[in-house]
């Protein structure tokens, strides 16, 4: 069993680190936040991930994990360190390095071992190179380093699912023995292993993100058609999705893609691609569409409120990007209240998880039916199942008007709603 250091305790790092430790290495993770540290050390995850709760105390209990704010602390047994630290989006578009650079640094001035530094985080092409050049530069102890990517493919939400059920676990290394150590590390999840260089395997994130993005683009747009002409997505997709080369998978249409990862590694890659002259027009073209398609939905509660929602009290049901997870980036749901807001509209917020949306300065009400309570229109934003299981003939004794938006078309066959409610769909008439 190996030592192993995980520097960015967020939802990739910290997963990271307690999967390694269930399978039996001993981990210490170290974030540079005093208050996430000092949360995790007391057995408590700063983020909403189900399962990841009873496993990490699980396994600090059993002194596989541990917590610290401090690198020589960390580093000081490690075999293997683990980069998971964030690579926003820039101004510009491109991934912001500014986190791993200085991550490259902190390893480079305590590590005391001979080391091979894994990247994690979703990076451009290259840089794996230029962390193991920063590190290079920087060394103070007279060891070795390697550098090898290992990208990240966990779904938020399904995060331990996926990490011990993943569809392959890719491993870039410029060096056999590298590659195999990091092979063995991950050996008992017996998992596939594609074994690439590491440009290779950066660019498989990247590419596999955007195709994703791309499919869910083109069901938006096959619904706003479907919607024009009298087809219903869902139909479709069921039907296109039946011949396993299209796949079913990531073909519903909705409010678009949210969340921490496609938003800015489409738009990563389509800066890349531009600055080497090899545009990538298709991703281009996804990006603006999933734009479109909140803008799209927007357009129809103004449509339904005659242009004018001043005074009018509307209802938001889900705040998360998606269901499952308490992550607010880039959701649909901070554009959707924004508007509305700025429209004169009266909001109201539910979300099982989400209490605070700070950015935008709204809260989330305890229970549904405060939230829905007199309210002209719902709009079901994230499709968590509470929205399924709850009594929707109470929450329709509750509203001043049943009018339900459902973004999600979470309850395209719900009998209640499809009743007595008037529905709007996404791509279906
Ligand atoms: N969130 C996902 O579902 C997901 C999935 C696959 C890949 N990724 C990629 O993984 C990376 C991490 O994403 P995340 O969502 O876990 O990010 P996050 O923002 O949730 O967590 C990053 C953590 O790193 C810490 N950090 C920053 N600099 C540090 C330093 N020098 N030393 C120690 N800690 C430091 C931050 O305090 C923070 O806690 C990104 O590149 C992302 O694109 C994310
Ligand atoms: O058919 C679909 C599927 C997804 N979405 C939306 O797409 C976004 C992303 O969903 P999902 O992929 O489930 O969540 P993430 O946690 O963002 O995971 C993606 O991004 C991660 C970070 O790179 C990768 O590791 C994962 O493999 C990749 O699925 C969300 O807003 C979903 O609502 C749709 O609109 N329609």
């Amino acid at each position: 069993m190996t030592n192993v250091a995980v520097i960015g305790t967020g939802y990739v790092g910290l997963v990271t680190g307690v999967v390694l430790s269930e399978i039996g290495h001993t981990v210490t993770c170290i974030d540079i936040d005093d208050c996430k540290v000092n949360k995790l050390k007391a057995g408590k995850s700063p983020i909403y991930e189900p399962g990841l709760d009873e496993l990490m105390v699980k396994n600090i209990e059993a002194n596989r994990l541990t917590f610290t704010t401090n690198h020589v602390d960390a580093f000081l047994h490690a075999e293997i360190v683990f980069i998971a630290v964030g690579t926003p989006q820039s101004e510009s578009g491109a991934a912001d390095l500014t986190y791993i650079k200085q991550a490259a640094k902190d390893i480079a001035l305590h590590i005391v071992n001979d080391t091979i530094v894994v990247v994690k985080s979703t990076v451009p092409v290259g840089t794996n190179d230029l962390v193991q050049s920063i590190i290079e530069e920087n060394i103070v102890a007279n060891v070795k380093v390697e550098v090898v990517s290992n990208p990240e493919f966990l779904r938020e939400g399904h995060a331990i699912h996926d990490t011990f059920h993943g569809d392959r676990i890719v491993i870039g290394a410029e060096t056999e023995k590298s590659g195999s150590i990091i092979e063995q590390l991950f050996k008992p999840l017996s998992l596939p292993i594609v074994r690439t260089n590491r440009k290779s395997a950066e660019m498989i994130k990247y590419a596999a993100n955007a195709f994703l993005a791309v499919k869910i683009s083109y069901i938006n747009e096959i619904a706003n058609l479907c919607e024009a002409v009298g087809a219903n997505v869902a139909d479709v997709a069921d039907g296109m999705g039946m011949d396993h080369r299209v796949g079913r998978a990531f073909l519903n249409a909705g409010l678009g893609y949210g969340g921490s990862c496609f938003p800015k590694d489409t738009e990563a890659i389509a800066y890349l691609a531009k600055e080497n002259d090899a545009p990538l027009t298709i991703v281009e073209k996804a990006i603006q569409v999933n734009t479109k398609q909140r803008q799209l939905f927007l357009e129809k509660v103004m449509q339904h409120f005659n242009d004018n929602v001043v005074g009018r009290k509307i209802a938001i049901l889900g705040l998360s990007f998606k269901p499952n997870t308490d992550d607010l980036r880039e959701a649909p749901s901070l554009y959707l209240i924004e508007q509305l807001k700025n429209r004169g509209a009266e909001i109201t917020v539910y979300d099982p998880i989400v209490r605070e949306a700070t950015t935008i300065g709204v809260t989330s009400t305890e229970f549904i039916q405060q939230c829905v309570d007199s309210t002209e229109a719902i709009l079901l934003v994230t499709e968590w199942d509470e929205f399924k299981t709850v009594d929707w003939s109470e929450i329709s004794q509750l509203v001043h008007s049943k009018v339900l938006f459902d973004g999600r078309n979470f309850l395209s066959n719900h009998k209640e709603i499809q009743t007595n409610w008037q529905y709007y769909g996404i791509g279906q008439v």
